[in-house]
């Protein structure tokens, strides 16, 4: 069900056909409308009648006649020849055989007749009026035999639409309402009740905005007080600003948290990519359920409870602010200073919005608060359902949840099951059912000794817990924005290593703990700690240097391995070695990282730039070059306070900000975070788990950047460090979980070769990844592999094909590296004046440039 995007305006009395709730406040609305005057009974051939009259009918036609039961919703007024005539309620008219009988809304018989004309019967339809037991009446609708079966009728006047405004009935006068069977019953009262159910905002102005209407049966389950539907119009302030992708976003979370998409299931998953926008379709959502509703207009939610990592906490207030202002919506955010019990004592907020750390702080006076909508943003970590923050949730009592998530989470089916069955609990049946009927089925799919029949049931099973849990799971991929983007020009830079750099990774590899990992028992095998120190000297030696030193200096008698791992690299340092005053000259990535931010400064000086990296340490060297070239910094680990986090933020994207860079920690701080003020965002190193880089690039690369952006990924030429890129890239990586924010290393498990692999240094090669595309260019020219077909290899989802959509945030593969522009640093005709400067220390290169069109 879509949105009704009303481009053109349409006359007032158009405005009710389409909105039928309670009968019998439609028919006033039309009386209302139309003005109903007597003059016009017995329009249409259907006289008034008085009964008994002539029986001329066969008697074949009899029999048929007495079986024939009928139903119609009508509204009636005591007989009379005056000319404006006054309706006095509804009722509901039974037309059985040859007879009529009338009975109010409470089943009482009002009027009674028989002995009609076949014909006459026959012709009996919306519009007609008829004369019983004096009192006329005029048709209404149709009532199905099993509406009026059930009772249903009476207690809804559930007849089928009435007749539209343009219909013959449009010159009646009407002088009194008639009778409603919900109140109110006075004449005042219904006319305000007309003011009070009038949609909040126009929806017949252009471009205007009117969420769906429920159907019957949901009138019938919410709308026990027979309140008319009155359109639900999302405010023109905000809808100004929406995408497409969010009006469409807007809708189906109003649908789920409705009820409208699923029986008795409020809950919805909003997993966007990142960067769609997913603040503002909830907050477009909360500001319309909170005026407004369905049913006479009745607001459907007062107070909304927001769980958000503690750095996200107060860019929702900023969101608010930014697309409601500050008058509309009064948003409460928890921190050290403002507590929940003020949210409580006041009437004055009606969105409080906490971290998922606070929120167990404060849980006893959350659960006392009665929240009508519960958002759980970056809600991914909901996944476990056997973790504090997720049990602590469930225990929440408010039916109407979302889940925002710009992390894939179809790739882990346990996982899964735990999103879904928080946001709609029991919509999968309990764990073990769905194990069995879902899970174990579709992971046989999967297995190379599958039967075709495992198959066949696999792939219905994926397809059938594909179609359930799409009624209330939205995902849409970036392209969706992509137009409204700058270019994005991403460039992986090859860094040549530095000599020191090259002997101490010959020796770490030939130390005996990595000798050790390579014999094959991997039980107790240290090859985290071999990995970890590959990556410290690709980094920086000095940050090996420190380890090393720390080691020596621990008097414990565990971490054995990792002091034999250190053996002799002391004696590969110069003897007068000072890690507090690095050299760049000892890192290839610093020397291009320096020389990178020295360039951009001076080609581009009012552009900024986000640094990350995964580690603290690392961090800090990267600040210390800041300071050693006088560039000015903010900087964002897993140190800063949350309440100082969005004010660094805010103070980075501003314009009057003289901070050039903003160095990230990508663990602490990478999701959610709007980090538009920079276009130029630099990979320091690289993370296992692609999803953690994509969630960093993702930062600068969104809705509002003014700038093309530049995305630089540094990588140590023939070391481990490509490896973790390849395996980011190639298959081994799309196996499934890997794409999770929350898989380290630790996760991953390796094969002998592999880690034979791993631990291998090619120092001749420019770049292994090349060599292993089996690209036949030599790096001499700006080389494109245009002999492939576009290869779009999503990420491996388990719910099988029926998931695999293009996906621009998917981890990039083999094939599709091959069809980036790729040369080796000693090309010549280099065009980017970025990359000239740095080609000295670069022996390869791979750029790819998105949106290139609208490349300004
Ligand atoms: N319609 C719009 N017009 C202009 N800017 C927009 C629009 N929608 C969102 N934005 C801006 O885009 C940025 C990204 O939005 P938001 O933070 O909601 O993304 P997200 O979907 O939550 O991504 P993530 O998964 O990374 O958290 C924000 O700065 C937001 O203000
Ligand atoms: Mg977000």
């Amino acid at each position: 069900m879509k949105g009704r995007h009303r481009d053109s305006h349409l006359t007032a009395g158009n405005s009710f056909t389409s909105t039928h709730c309670c009968l019998s406040y439609c028919i006033s609305e039309h009386r209302s409308m139309r003005e109903l005057s007597l003059e016009t009974l017995g329009v249409g051939g259907a006289s008034v009648h008085s009964a008994p009259k002539e029986i001329t009918e066969s008697k074949g036609q009899e029999e048929e006649l007495d079986s024939l039961v009928k139903y119609f919703s009508v509204v009636w007024c005591k007989a009379s020849k005056k000319k404006h005539k006054k309706w006095e309620g509804d009722a509901v008219l039974i037309v059985k055989g040859r007879s009529f009988i009338l009975k109010d809304l409470e089943g009482k018989d009002i009027g009674k007749g028989i002995g009609y004309k076949f014909k006459e019967l026959e012709k009996i339809e919306e519009g007609h009026t008829l004369m019983i037991g004096g009192k006329e009446i005029e048709i209404i609708g149709i009532i199905s035999s099993e509406d009026f079966n059930s009772g249903r009728c009476f207690q809804f006047g559930g007849g089928s639409p009435a007749v539209p405004c343009s219909s013959q009935t449009s010159s009646k006068c009407f002088s009194k309402p008639f009778r409603s069977i919900c109140k109110p019953s006075s004449k005042e009262n219904i006319r305000d009740a007309f003011q009070n159910y009038k949609p909040r905002h126009d929806p017949y102005t252009p471009n205007s905005l009117v969420l769906p209407q429920p159907d019957k049966n949901h009138q019938r389950m919410f709308n026990k007080n027979c309140l008319p539907l009155v359109d639900v119009v999302i405010d023109p302030h905000v809808v100004h600003h929406l995408r497409p992708h969010q009006k469409e976003g807007i809708v189906f979370l109003y649908e789920c948290v409705m009820g409208m998409r699923m029986n008795g299931r409020y809950g919805a998953i909003l997993a966007d990519e990142m960067g769609l926008g997913k603040t503002l379709q909830c907050i477009s959502l909360i500001w319309t359920l909170q005026c407004q509703g369905p049913y006479g207009g009745k607001p459907v939610i007062k107070k909304t409870l927001i769980v958000t990592p503690g750095s996200l906490v107060n860019n929702w207030r900023k969101e608010f602010k930014k697309w409601l202002g500050s008058e509309r919506i009064k948003i409460f955010t928890v921190d050290q200073d403002h507590k929940v019990e003020e949210f409580i004592k006041s009437v004055f907020y009606s969105v409080l919005v906490i971290s998922y750390e606070m929120l167990l702080r404060s849980l006893d006076q959350i659960k006392n608060i009665k929240f009508d909508l519960l958002i759980c943003d970056e809600g991914h970590r909901l996944k476990n359902s056997a973790i504090k923050t997720t049990t602590a949730l469930i225990s929440l009592s408010c039916e109407k949840r979302i889940i925002l998530t710009g992390t894939p989470i179809q790739n882990d089916l346990q996982e899964f099951f735990a999103l879904i069955d928080f946001v709609n609990p029991g919509v999968l049946g309990s764990l073990s059912s769905y194990r069995k009927i879902y899970e174990e089925p579709i992971i046989m799919l999967r297995e190379p000794s599958a039967s075709e029949e495992e198959k066949e049931l696999g792939e219905r099973r994926a397809a059938e817990l594909t179609r359930l849990t799409g009624l209330f799971i939205l995902r849409r991929t970036q392209e969706v924005i992509n137009k409204y983007l700058p270019p994005k020009i991403e460039s992986v830079l090859f860094c040549r290593p530095a000599a020191l750099q090259i002997e101490l990774y010959k020796k770490l590899l030939n130390s005996q703990a990595v000798r050790f990992c390579l014999q094959g028992s991997l039980e107790n095998s240290p090859h985290l700690i071999c990995i970890g120190a590959l990556k410290k000297l690709c980094n920086h030696p000095c940050l090996l240097f420190n380890s090393i030193k720390g080691k020596e200096c621990s008097s414990t008698c565990d971490g054995n391995e990792e002091k034999s791992l250190y053996e002799g690299l002391l004696n590969v340092f110069p003897a007068d070695y000072n890690p507090l005053v690095f050299i760049e000259k000892e890192s290839g990535k610093l020397q291009v990282l320096s020389k990178l931010l020295a360039v951009i400064h001076e080609l581009r000086p009012t552009e900024k730039v986000v640094l990350v990296s995964h580690y603290t340490q690392t961090l800090n060297i990267l600040q210390d070059i800041c300071k050693r070239y006088g560039y000015a910094y903010a900087r964002l680990d897993g140190q800063t306070p949350i309440t100082q986090r969005q004010q660094i933020v805010d103070n980075f994207n501003s314009k009057y900000s003289s901070d050039f860079i903003f160095l990230l920690s990508s663990k602490a701080g990478g999701v959610g975070l709007n980090l538009i003020g920079g276009s130029h965002l630099i990979l320091y190193d690289i993370d296992w788990n692609p999803a953690t880089d994509i969630q960093a690039m993702s930062r600068v690369w969104r809705d509002g950047q003014k700038h093309a952006v530049h995305i630089y990924r540094l990588l140590t030429t023939g070391t481990i460090e490509e490896k973790i890129y390849q395996r980011q890239i190639s298959k081994q990586a799309l196996s499934g979980a890997v794409v999770d924010l929350t898989k380290t290393s630790e996760h991953i498990q390796f094969s002998v070769e592999e880690l034979k692999n791993l631990f291998t240094l090619h120092e001749s090669s420019h770049c292994i990844t090349h060599d292993l595309l089996a690209c036949e260019c030599t790096g001499e020219k700006d080389h494109t592999d245009d002999s492939l077909e576009k290869f779009a290899l999503s990420r491996h989802c388990q719910l099988g094909p029926h998931q695999q959509k293009c996906n621009s945030l998917k981890p990039l593969s083999m094939s599709q590296l091959k069809q980036w522009k790729h040369f080796s640093g000693d090309h010549l005709n280099l065009t980017d004046p970025f990359l000239e400067r740095i080609r000295e220390n670069v022996s390869f290169f791979f750029q790819n440039i998105t949106n290139q069109a609208s490349c300004t």
